[in-house]
């Protein structure tokens, strides 16, 4: 049976149907959203090939022009994004039409941002394919790509008109790129649910295995969480940022390898939130039990967890911080992060010493001799 989470933003309410077969019920979906039978869909060179035609055929009477960007981290940039605007253009795609974001994070993000743009804002349809994507990336709106000189520095807040999450989709995911996204879910129970974070450690396994019962509930208890947390602040004015957990270190650690493979966004994040249970823990926030758990269930999850865990060369402690200044939480030129008191209780403060900061990252480095 599907699950439905609202996202409840007023005019820009929308549904997130998270279930089983949905790629093949697409037309029930989506067409009582369009003023005309026709969709653009922009897809990757991954996702194209294994179930665009999937879609096409659940679309039945809708007729479907679509577009298929290279796959990766380097997509989301300026070049991709220019030839995105461009053939929906070409295409001519209207202000009432609806574009179909049909890919992981990477494409939900830069298709996101195109329709935020085309013709001043079009709506757009989110099918994500890989588990990030339908934990978090398909729901609240941040669109955008990278810049050279940092993580998602361009882009609007863009909602969606409507989220399709086909929890069968997952099953073509490569192992890394699904650990990559339960990075993302396990953020979740760390930023804010125990129980949440308890269910994870008894259950993770299982789920990573292929369990398509314990995926859709994974999926629905994330969603769930992200869409109270944006209906409570849509454009980050406060707490959405708890969303951000780990996320400082990770853009750092993003950027710093160049966009590359040899960090994928969920890794950083997974990497970011042991770092900053450490932190946490080192200004006397949480107790020594919370970091040492953190790192247990994502090392048993086989998660990154340390800088060790990244092949090649780092910045030192000064260049990692010198990266995190154009995080877009700087407040009055002063870093913000996301600590905690405990697994499931986080909190954004800006009151983060210099010095523990480098110590910590300094620490972590040498852990790569
Ligand atoms: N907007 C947001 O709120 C938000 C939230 C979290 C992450 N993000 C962004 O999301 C991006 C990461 O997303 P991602 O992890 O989905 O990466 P991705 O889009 O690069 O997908 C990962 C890989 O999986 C492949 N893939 C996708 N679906 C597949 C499937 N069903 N079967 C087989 N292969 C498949 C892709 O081709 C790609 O190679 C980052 O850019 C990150 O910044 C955005
Ligand atoms: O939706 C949010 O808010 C998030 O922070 C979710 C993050 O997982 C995601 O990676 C987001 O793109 C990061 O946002 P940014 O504003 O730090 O670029
Ligand atoms: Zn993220």
């Amino acid at each position: 049976m599907d699950d439905i989470v609202s996202v409840n933003l007023g005019a820009r309410s929308y549904e997130v149907c998270i279930g089983t077969g949905l790629l093949a019920r697409a037309e029930a979906q989506i067409a009582p959203l369009l003023r005309r039978p026709r969709v653009a869909v922009v897809t990757d060179e991954t996702v194209g090939p294994l179930h665009l035609d999937a879609l096409r055929a659940g679309l039945g009477q809708i007729e479907m022009v679509s577009l298929t960007l290279p796959a990766g981290e380097s997509t989301k940039s300026w070049p991709h994004f220019t030839r995105t605007v461009e053939w929906l253009l070409e295409q001519k795609v209207e202000r009432k039409d609806i574009v179909i974001a049909f890919g992981g994070g990477v494409i939900g993000d830069l298709v996101g941002f195109a329709a935020s743009v085309l013709r001043r804002g079009v709506r757009f349809v989110q099918i994500p394919t890989t588990l990030l994507a339908q934990v978090d990336s398909s729901v609240g709106g941040k669109t955008g790509i990278n810049s050279v000189v940092g993580k998602n520095l361009i882009g609007a807040f863009h909602q969606p008109t409507r989220v399709l999450a086909d929890i069968d989709l997952l099953g073509t995911l490569a192992p890394r790129d699904f650990l990559a996204g339960y990075g993302e879910v396990a953020k979740y129970g760390l930023l804010g649910s125990a129980s949440f974070f308890d269910w994870l450690e008894r259950n993770g396994p299982a789920l990573a295995q292929g369990d398509t019962a314990l995926r859709q509930e994974a999926v629905r208890r994330s969603v769930q969480m992200k869409a109270d947390i944006v209906e409570r602040d849509e454009t980050e004015e406060g707490d959405r940022a708890l969303l951000n957990l780990g996320h400082t270190f990770g853009h750092a650690l993003e950027s710093a390898t160049g966009y590359s493979d040899r960090l994928l966004h969920g890794e950083g994040v997974s990497i970011g939130c042991a770092l900053a249970f450490e932190l946490s823990q080192r200004l006397g926030l949480c107790a020594q039990e919370a970091p040492s758990r953190v790192r247990a269930h994502l090392r048993a999850m086989g998660m990154k967890t340390d800088l060790s865990d990244i092949a090649g060369d780092l910045p030192d402690a000064d260049g990692l911080v010198a990266l995190m200044a154009q995080d877009k939480k700087v407040l009055d030129g002063k870093l913000r992060f996301i600590l905690a008191r405990g697994i499931g209780q986080a909190f954004v403060t800006s009151e983060v010493p210099a010095d523990t900061l480098k110590t910590l990252l300094q620490d972590a480095l040498a852990s790569r001799a």
